[in-house]
């Protein structure tokens, strides 16, 4: 078989991960369970101030676990700074996560609860030459997680599900310019923060995650054009891709804290 071919189905699904991942039963893995009673309010956590340029966004791929929008990140045009990270981070691709039916798709989950969608931010910190190297060190990635809800439906969004269109299976890309994310990012920047790893293999205990309390809102109909897209490639026998979330994973001591009262 492919060297690491994991996938989200019953056979290589995230409890077979370990077998091939054994990080993936380490101290600080990813995504987890957010009970807002136990964050802790830390007064020391600064503004999360996140700087986009539009021109940044170079395009748009279907990897075969979800779809990403990559951003040239040669120098400091779009950034994540403050927050609980020190330096300055560089925004690499945004993704989500998604379920087949509206009562999952999240990663995180807030007291038990499941939300249809979940964006991820990835940046990387500067202090390393890039995003291969920062994403095996500790303090190498910040990535910035965004719950979307069944609601009204997201004009911002739609740019980005317009181009799914033209990447339905795996394998395809296509140019997506001049967009900027922050369009994508709710009022409020209030967050909860801890320590923890990528959601799927190589599942690296490299993130910080900064977990934004307030959801943004998408339609229904907009819901579905995300489950419109393949897992497959062209040519093969087609596979919907819907539920690539993986579950909650043991806090193990860890403190999530948080940037409000
Ligand atoms: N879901 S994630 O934000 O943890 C993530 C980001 C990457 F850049 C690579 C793998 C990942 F799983
Ligand atoms: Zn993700």
């Amino acid at each position: 078989i492919m060297s690491h071919a994991w996938d989200y189905g019953s056979n290589d699904g995230p409890e077979k991960w370990a077998e091939s991942f054994p990080i993936a039963n380490g101290p600080r893995q990813s995504p987890i369970d957010i009970v807002p009673t136990q964050a802790q309010n830390d007064p020391s956590l600064k503004q999360l101030k996140l700087k986009y340029d539009p021109a940044t966004a170079k395009g748009i791929l279907n990897n075969g676990h979800s779809f990403q929008v990559d951003f040239t990140d040669d120098d400091n045009s779009s950034t994540l700074a403050g927050g609980p990270v020190t330096g300055i981070y560089r925004l690499r691709q945004f993704h989500f996560h998604w379920g087949s039916s509206d009562d999952k798709g999240s990663e995180h989950t807030i007291a038990g609860t499941k939300f249809p969608c979940e964006l991820h931010l990835v940046h990387w910190n500067t202090k390393y030459p890039n995003f291969g190297e920062a994403a095996s060190k500790p303090d190498g990635l910040a990535v910035v997680g965004v719950f979307l809800k069944i609601g009204s439906a997201n004009p911002r969004l739609q740019q980005v599900l317009d181009a799914v269109d033209d990447i339905r299976s795996k394998g395809r890309q296509t140019t997506f310019t001049n967009f900027d994310p922050k369009t994508l990012l709710p009022a409020s920047l209030d967050f909860w923060t801890y320590e923890g790893s990528l959601t799927t293999p190589p599942l690296l205990e490299s993130v910080t995650w900064i977990v934004l309390k307030d959801p943004v809102s998408l339609s229904p109909a907009q819901m579905v054009k995300f489950r419109s897209l393949l897992f497959t490639s062209e040519g093969e026998a087609p596979s919907c891709m819907v539920d690539n979330f993986r579950p909650p994973q043991p806090l193990k001591g860890r403190k999530v804290r948080a940037s409000f009262k």
